[in-house]
């Protein structure tokens, strides 16, 4: 576990995009995982601006996202398809077929998480996943008390979690409370992780993750067990150590 010591929350996004573009450019990555949620703003900002600098050709990369909320439609404002339209893929040249993310909208719910456990599968895995954490230790929507063998489900949001999100949507009241979500054994598969936490209220879930027992009240402690992780950190985050 390596933690990359930044100041704010505009070195953290800079240093991040740094990363995976380096990744791509040294052909290390095919299958790359995204997040979205605050965190992961500023990285696809400077991602797309080192993109075009690069000009990497991207027709053989596929992205898998970590999560959806279950009952928006894709184009609804605060459904992550939407997210990572506004953020990323209107940026760059991918074909639809080279963008996952869980359909939250599907009429078998089950089936649809079956289907994107199955494809991250066919695709061989993932290379590298991105990451945030919520201030409550979760990483996706695995909210604590997860297991950590689960594999992409569907779960209950957290009432912290909808509190915290809720500052996308005009009234708490239309927060979903449930969400698909890749599962941590899905995500600790991923080859290698880059974590990424800024703010105080990240404070105690770095605090857990650097120096707390894995246990399942901070999901985000079972990284603890991962071979690749690189963690890039921002002073207000790092507060507790
Ligand atoms: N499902 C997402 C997570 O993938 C994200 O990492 C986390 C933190 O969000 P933020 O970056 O906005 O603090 O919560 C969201 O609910």
């Amino acid at each position: 576990m390596d933690m990359i010591k930044v100041q704010n929350y505009h070195e953290m996004s800079m240093k991040a995009a740094q990363i995976v573009i380096d990744s791509l450019k040294n052909k290390q990555i095919n299958v790359l995982g995204f997040a979205t949620g605050g965190t992961p703003e500023g990285f696809y900002k400077y991602f797309v601006q080192n993109l075009k600098q690069e000009q990497l050709s991207l027709k053989d990369l596929h992205t898998v996202n970590l999560d959806e909320y279950i009952g928006l439609s894709e184009n609804n404002p605060n459904s992550y398809h939407h997210y990572m339209e506004k953020h990323l893929f209107q940026f760059l040249n991918l074909k639809k077929d080279q963008t996952h993310l869980p359909n939250g909208n599907a009429e078998n719910i089950t089936g649809e998480c079956k289907r994107y456990e199955q494809l991250i599968q066919d695709l061989g895995g993932i290379n590298l996943q991105l990451l945030g954490v919520g201030s409550n230790g979760h990483i996706g929507f695995n909210e604590p008390g997860s297991s950590f063998h689960g594999r992409t489900q569907v779960v209950d949001l957290a009432p912290s979690t909808i509190e915290a999100n809720a500052r996308y949507f005009t009234d708490e009241k239309d927060v979903p409370n449930k969400a698909i979500t890749m599962g941590i054994q899905t995500i600790m598969e991923s080859k290698s992780i880059l974590l990424l936490a800024s703010g105080a209220e990240k404070a105690e879930a770095i605090y857990q993750l650097m120096h707390g027992a894995v246990n399942d009240k901070f999901p985000v402690t079972i990284l603890q067990k991962h071979p690749s992780l690189i963690i890039i950190a921002d002073q207000e985050a790092r507060s507790l150590l």
